[in-house]
């Protein structure tokens, strides 16, 4: 099978001179939601690091619709089509709503930036009323939703989510995986890092478990969470739910 959109290829990344995933491999099909678990400090920022340019890769290779990008830079991928969201401090809080969006389009403008725009609206309907207040009077889950938007102002066709759910209430943690997938089937694949393993396995098309910087287990969401190895080690324990 080939992989449209991302194929991470026996990869050693790191900092510096200093590896910190080794020989790990990750795939991303076109309409799909790919998942990274695992431990803390496994290394699963680190790999989207690698991927958005923003660390040292030593070895192997990162392949983005059939062109490699091992030695591209950021401010080349954006336009390329890949949009990143970090974890933290990811809107301008003093920037309105509308300004933060329109700053997802410096790197790389969209076609029609109105169209665009009102397409992110409709996927994030609860942003519509707030385009004039400023991005750090929303809450947690708002401006997380702002700095996804953000990302598919660049009309991406990758985006790299780390901790999308990072410190919202699990009312929320729901809504944010539900706007996802709306994400998803609007054409816009995607790669994310999750601490709340059992609800982005969920909805995950596949997912890889990362320790201590190698692939460790992987599979379609579903046989992850039946996995008995898996649902003890990484999981909690217990039923899948
Ligand atoms: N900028 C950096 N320079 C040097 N080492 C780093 C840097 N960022 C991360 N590391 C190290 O890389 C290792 C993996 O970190 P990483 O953030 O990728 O893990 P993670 O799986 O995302 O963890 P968490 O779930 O805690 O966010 C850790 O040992 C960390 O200390």
């Amino acid at each position: 099978m080939s992989y449209k959109i991302l194929d991470v290829q026996n990869l050693t990344a790191g900092y510096g001179k200093l590896p910190i995933i080794e020989n790990m491999h990750a795939k991303v099909d076109d309409g799909q939601i790919v998942v990274i678990v695992g431990p803390n400090g496994a290394g699963k920022s680190t790999l989207l690091k690698s991927v958005f340019g923003l660390n040292s890769r030593m070895s192997g290779d990162i392949v983005f619709e059939s062109q490699s990008i091992f030695d591209a830079k950021t401010s080349e991928l954006v336009p390329m089509g890949i949009s990143a969201v970090p974890q933290s401090h990811n809107v301008f809080p003093t920037l309105t709503v509308e300004e933060n969006l329109d700053v997802g389009t410096f790197a790389a403008p969209p076609k029609d930036k109105t169209a665009t725009k009102a397409k992110i609206l409709q996927l994030f309907p609860d942003l519509k009323d707030k385009l004039r207040q400023q991005a750090g009077e929303l809450s947690g889950g708002q401006r997380q939703m702002v700095a996804v938007g953000r990302a598919l102002m660049s009309d991406p066709r990758l985006i790299l989510l780390d901790e999308p759910t990072a410190g919202l209430s699990p009312a929320y943690l729901e809504v944010i995986f539900d706007l996802l997938l709306q994400v998803r089937d609007s054409g816009v694949s995607i790669l994310m890092v999750e601490q709340n393993a059992k609800q982005a396995l969920r909805i995950a098309d596949y997912a890889y478990v990362l320790v201590n910087g190698k692939n460790a287990y992987e599979g379609t969401g579903a046989e992850l969470l039946e996995n008995d190895e898996v649902r003890k080690s990484f999981l909690g324990g217990g039923a899948p739910k």
